[in-house]
């Protein structure tokens, strides 16, 4: 039996601005992402990574090509339907982007509110078994500014998971923690999605994670390149 791709991309492209002040940041992407498979985009400041990670995620509509996740045609897809898409998948930003005024069950418990799939009722159980899960089973009662920037980060990586999502879309997850605590966040991405069977892809500069991917694609001035190497380490 062959499943379908997580994530398929035929001939996309994506420009910014209009007239004289239009600017193409994407050129001709083509991109298979199997399901399971853990990615990596690499690549200069100002590439066209972000842009790409935002299209997958259906936080922007898509202009040019053919751009489908689980098999769902994004591009040309109404904003209803971008909304639900984006519903479907796990975040994880650079900065955690975490709520300092709820706590970090409560900021849990905003995942499964947003995807609006579990009962009501459910959802502290899910939060704390999962919060658990990420090693902060005493802390779920603690405000954002009472963590640390890697315990922070554990709380965003159970928010994007507490809804099992089926795609896990990471930009700069590692940034802004020392290499323990990158290291920590990354083992911990990797390890329950691939309990759940989740499909990721992370977008970095920290060479140090490079070995949790499956693949490793980079993206130069818009254009995916062609060496797509397979991670052997
Ligand atoms: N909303 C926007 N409006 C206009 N231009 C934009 C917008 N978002 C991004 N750009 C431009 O598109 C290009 C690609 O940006 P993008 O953020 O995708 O790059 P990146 O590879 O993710 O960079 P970085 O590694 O610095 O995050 C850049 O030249 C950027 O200035």
């Amino acid at each position: 039996m062959t499943s379908l791709p997580a994530i398929s991309i035929q001939g996309l492209s994506h420009s910014f601005g209009q007239g004289e002040l239009r600017k193409q940041v994407l050129a001709n992407i083509n991109l298979e992402i199997r399901v399971g498979e853990i990615v990596i985009m690499t690549g200069p400041s100002g590439s066209g990574k972000t842009t790409l990670l935002s299209l997958i995620g259906g936080l922007r509509a898509t202009q040019v090509g053919s751009l489908k996740v689980q098999g769902q045609e994004l591009c040309g897809a109404s904003p209803l339907e971008l909304v639900t898409a984006r519903r479907r998948n796990g975040y994880i930003f650079q900065a955690h982007n975490l709520h300092g005024s709820l706590t970090a069950l409560q900021n849990v418990r905003m995942g499964l509110e947003v995807h609006g799939q579990y009962p009501k009722a459910e959802w502290n159980l899910r939060a704390r078994d999962i919060l658990t899960e990420v090693g902060l089973g005493e802390r779920i009662a603690y405000y954002p500014q009472d963590l640390s920037g890697g315990q922070k980060q554990r709380v965003a990586i159970a928010r994007a998971l507490v809804s099992r999502p089926q795609i896990l879309l990471a930009d700069e997850p590692t940034a802004a923690l020392d290499s323990h605590s990158g290291r920590d966040v990354v083992n911990l991405m990797q390890k329950l999605a691939q309990e759940q069977g989740c499909t990721i892809l992370i977008v970095t500069h920290d060479n140090r994670i490079l070995d949790v991917a499956d693949r490793i694609i980079h993206m130069e001035d818009g254009q995916l390149s062609q060496n797509q190497a397979l991670v052997t380490v």
